[in-house]
């Protein structure tokens, strides 16, 4: 089984080429894969299908050529990556699968077709505008933080620290308590405080972040956007650039009338030959 290793901000992958859909890929497969130690080490995987070839992307296939068969490293599905979707869109150019026309490419994803745009080495993917819910809270380490539901195809739970409160200082070793009623499906949480000005852009936000199904992850592109949304409807605004320094680097977010673009560098860094029958037993989700 062939594999390329990428990641977008240290937001990292394993993908896999199955361009006829002809890998049984289960969660356990996944979970081996990402395994730190055992496996290649991955907070998440790109399987790169056909979208006429895979039932989630079929209806989808006269609009984008490549599904974003994404998969979280614990083995369960998430609806959207935005980092993913950049390094996918990384991996069809530098192979070849996709050629740079100019123009936008369009990746399915379980939440639709997504355009990408190439700059050198950034990559800039648009997925839709964030939706902004209503407040929840997030606990961790005695704390009880007050947050911003947001839907960015996937759920996020956008948390700005109270003044005083250290980012660094966050143990995100475990995963924040959330309100189960509010998210049925889980969420991921961001952790933010502003930044000082950055030239071209509105604002500027750090991030922490822990990650449905992958734990704390050193970027996470969907998180950024959805952090964006907040901090522009804190300062008033519906729409601007909000640069978003993470862990990993730094990401820009243009969010939009109507949608919302994410920039920034991705990157493949290895391939080689995976040997399924020395990666750890396949487990459940
Ligand atoms: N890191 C990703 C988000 C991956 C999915 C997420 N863990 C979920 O379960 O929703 C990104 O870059 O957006």
């Amino acid at each position: 089984m062939e594999f390329t290793k990428g990641h977008g901000t240290g937001n990292d992958f394993v993908i896999l080429p199955d361009p006829d859909g002809a890998l049984d890929l289960t969660p356990g497969l996944v979970a081996a894969l990402c395994d730190r130690r055992r496996g290649i080490g991955a907070d998440g995987v790109l399987r790169v299908v056909r979208s006429a070839k895979h039932p989630d992307s079929a209806a989808l296939a006269g609009e984008a050529e490549w599904f974003m068969d994404y998969w979280n490293a614990d083995g369960s599905y998430a609806e959207m990556c935005g980092n993913g979707a950049r390094v996918f869109v990384r991996y069809l150019l530098d192979t070849g699968l996709a050629t740079p026309d100019g123009a936008t490419l369009p990746v399915a994803t379980r939440s639709g077709v997504v355009r990408a745009r190439v700059d050198g080495d950034i990559i800039a993917v648009e997925m839709r505008r964030p939706r902004l819910y209503d407040g929840s809270t997030a606990a961790l380490g005695g704390l009880t933080l007050a947050g911003t539901a947001v839907d960015v195809g996937n759920p996020h739970l956008v948390c700005p620290l109270p003044v005083g409160l250290d980012l660094g200082g966050l143990d995100l070793t475990r995963a924040p308590d959330v309100d189960p009623a509010v998210f049925p499906a889980g969420v991921n949480v961001e952790f933010t405080v502003p930044g000082s000005p950055v030239d071209g852009a509105d604002e500027h936000v750090l991030m922490r972040v822990y990650e449905r199904g992958s734990a704390e992850t050193l970027s996470c592109g969907t998180g950024t956007c959805a952090v964006a949304a907040v901090a522009l409807r804190d300062a008033g605004r519906d729409t601007g650039v909000v640069a978003v320094d993470v862990p990993g680097g730094r990401v820009t977010v243009t969010v939009t009338e109507d949608g919302c673009w994410l920039a920034g560098p991705a990157v493949l860094v290895a391939t080689g030959t995976i040997t399924p029958t020395a990666l750890p037993t396949a487990r459940p989700a």
